[in-house]
């Protein structure tokens, strides 16, 4: 059977994922209200501006279901979507009510300071080696909580993690050619 995934668009990088996920045999879904969210058995959360989406997300009435979702579905935020997946933000200060689906504290633009757009590759535990990855004034996990597992670091800091369902990267899948994270995080949705 075909995996519907979901992703949040709302705000962001919406398109490059969907045409990832069908390119990998799936079905790609915008989800903008919680009936297109009822419809999907994963959801993406893409980067963009990690403010503007929360604040949609509360808007559209999509905050509890998506936590309701991720109990039972997988989830994967990228970049800005790690940010609200995560469970604190360490730089604080921002209008920002993060979704809480991984216990992971979390900083904005950690990487935007010294650069803001760069390309390395990267060793990722269960997807594999060198794997290109695009970071766009990038956060980066500063701790995370027992039970969180890291996949992936860059320059010491934690870029990619997973806690059961819910999976989280600093850097943006979606805009190389290579498709084999978003491929890991489709193995995770059930057939
Ligand atoms: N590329 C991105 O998603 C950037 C995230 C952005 N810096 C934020 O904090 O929302």
């Amino acid at each position: 059977m075909t995996k519907k995934v979901g992703v949040l668009a709302l705000q962001g990088a919406v398109s490059e994922h969907i045409s990832q996920i069908n390119q990998l045999g799936g079905q790609g879904i915008a989800v903008k209200t919680p009936a297109d969210l009822a419809q999907v058995q994963g959801l993406i959360i893409p980067g963009g501006e990690s403010t503007a989406i929360s604040r949609l997300i509360q808007q559209v009435n999509l905050y509890e279901p998506i936590q309701e979702f991720a109990k039972t579905n997988p989830v994967f935020g990228t970049c800005a979507g790690l940010i609200l997946c995560g469970s604190g933000i360490t730089d604080g200060g921002e209008k920002l009510k993060p979704l809480n689906l991984i216990d992971i504290a979390v900083t904005r633009n950690g990487f935007g300071r010294q650069v803001d757009s760069f390309e390395v590759d990267l060793d990722i535990e269960n997807v594999g080696k060198a794997i290109p990855s695009v970071f766009i004034r990038a956060p980066f996990i500063d701790s995370v909580g027992q039970g969180v597992k890291t996949l992936a670091t860059y320059e010491d800091k934690i870029v990619m993690a997973e806690q059961g369902n819910v999976l989280v990267c600093s850097f943006h899948p979606e805009l190389t050619d290579n498709n084999q994270v978003i491929g890991y995080f489709m193995s995770k949705i059930a057939g």
